[in-house]
């Protein structure tokens, strides 16, 4: 058996289990006895003869595992049966740092249990995942238990109860965020970038516009600001606006030179999406140091924007379920170029709206998805504000964009030496 397989397993009855209905997330946990409790909510309403399944990746390799998870989703979405109900799930070890595994929740009718017992077995033999099944186990339905299909012949695996479990302070995704959504030193990002060469060989090109070292030969001479913000805050009309008011360079992240290749790493799952993101921003930075030393400096879009996208969509639900405020998630990569202020242009969600619809571009999905779910804008808002490093002031965008250009001439003249 895999080894990465067997440590899941040797601590298989700590694990706690969460399913994902319509964002929101639904904790259990095993229990060898049972002791009366209700089985977990994902089970209600369900007959005693229904079946449940759930089939979680556990690959040791970090670019096969997140190439092949929304891989998995097609293929179960092609080949399950009609009726049977798909969401993600995931499990954890409760405060165990890279713990949680991902993967999905299958609910499936009698009728067409067989059918997906079938399926399951096959892929589990082919692929690197932990299979289970849940069937009710007498009591008038009330009472389930998950049996974890042995991924070799010479394991024996036990069965056990579930029940619910506590909600998690926040969402468990927070303990694999760090080095897999979110890049905390060049070298975490470019080591994705080198290990995925093999699967995408566009990867070598976005290697060879890589500085050699996250390090700058000096520090800038003249401020430099960052403007972050939602998409059709007004970050390119301001950004232009200082440049000209200020005589300023304009510099953005990810930077001219990724352009080639960005709509393609947008394709890709989060471990590679947002490791080529943090490379644009060390590639930014060493721009920022050389025209720092000549004039003050502009930057649309820079570290902010990387991280706090990257944890709001690995989290998923209201803003309660982000890391807490303090949160080491939120703290600024030690390796990277500190600007001297950073701006987050703000919004009401209406205003917004219309400036999109004027605007009339095309959308990235992530845009779109700004758009139809206000939990997950109210998560990259949130997420912005929280984190740490150059100071983060806040900017209402509402009022007409001359007047927007003096409040912002006014927090730089007031934050930075000009
Ligand atoms: N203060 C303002 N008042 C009214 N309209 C504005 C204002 N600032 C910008 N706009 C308009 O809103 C739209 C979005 O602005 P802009 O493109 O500058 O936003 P952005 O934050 O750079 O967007 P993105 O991140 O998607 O590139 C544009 O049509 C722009 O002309
Ligand atoms: N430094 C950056 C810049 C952008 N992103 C990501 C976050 C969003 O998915 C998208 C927004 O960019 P826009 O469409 O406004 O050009 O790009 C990032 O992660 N880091």
């Amino acid at each position: 058996m895999a080894k990465h397989a067997k440590s899941l397993l040797s601590r298989w009855s700590s694990r706690v289990f969460l399913v994902e209905v319509d964002e929101k997330p639904h904790y259990f946990r095993l229990q060898a006895r049972h002791g009366g409790e209700r089985a977990p909510r994902v089970f209600g309403r369900l007959r005693q003869e229904d079946r449940c399944f759930s089939v979680l990746v556990c690959t040791g390799d970090r670019i096969k595992g997140a190439k092949f998870y929304p891989e998995l989703r097609d293929k179960l979405s092609n080949e399950l049966p009609p009726g049977c109900d798909l969401t993600t799930m995931g499990s954890f070890l409760p405060r165990v740092r890279d713990s949680f595994i991902r993967g999905y929740f299958l609910k499936s009718s009698a009728e067409y249990s067989a059918h997906v017992e079938r399926l399951l077995r096959d892929l589990g033999r082919r692929e690197p995942l932990l299979v289970c099944s849940y069937a009710a186990s007498g009591g008038g339905g009330q009472a389930w238990t998950q049996r974890l299909w042995s991924p070799s012949e010479d394991e024996t695996v036990s069965d056990y109860f579930v029940v619910s479990s506590d909600e998690p302070e926040c969402h468990p995704s927070a303990l694999s965020m760090i080095n897999n959504d979110v890049f905390y030193s060049f070298e975490e990002a470019r080591d994705v970038f080198r290990k995925c060469r093999d699967v995408i060989p566009e990867a070598a090109s976005v290697l060879e516009m890589l500085p050699g070292s996250a390090e700058v030969s000096q520090k800038p001479l003249f401020p430099v600001v960052v403007l972050e913000g939602l998409d059709a805050t007004g970050k390119t009309t301001l950004t232009e606006s200082l440049r000209e008011t200020l005589g300023a360079a304009l510099l953005r992240s990810p930077p001219d030179c990724l352009s080639p290749w960005r709509a393609l790493f947008d394709r890709e799952p989060p471990l590679i999406r947002r490791a080529f993101y943090a490379l644009g921003n060390y590639i930014t930075a060493q721009q920022i140091a050389q025209e720092g030393m000549k004039t003050p400096v502009i930057v649309d879009r820079f570290w902010h924007s990387t991280a706090a996208y990257a944890i709001a969509t690995a989290t998923g639900g209201p803003v309660s379920n982000l890391p807490g405020e303090g949160s080491e998630v939120y703290s600024w990569p030690g390796d990277l170029l500190r600007p001297s202020l950073v701006l987050l242009l703000t919004l009401d969600a209406e205003e917004r709206k219309r400036r999109l619809k004027d605007r009339g571009l095309e959308k990235t999905d992530e845009e779109q998805k700004l758009d139809r779910n206000q939990l997950f804008r109210l998560r990259v808002e949130e997420a912005y504000r929280r984190i740490s490093g150059p100071p983060c002031v806040t900017v209402d965008a509402s009022p007409s964009a001359d007047k927007v250009l003096q409040q912002t001439l006014l927090l730089i003249r007031n934050n930075c030496h000009l």
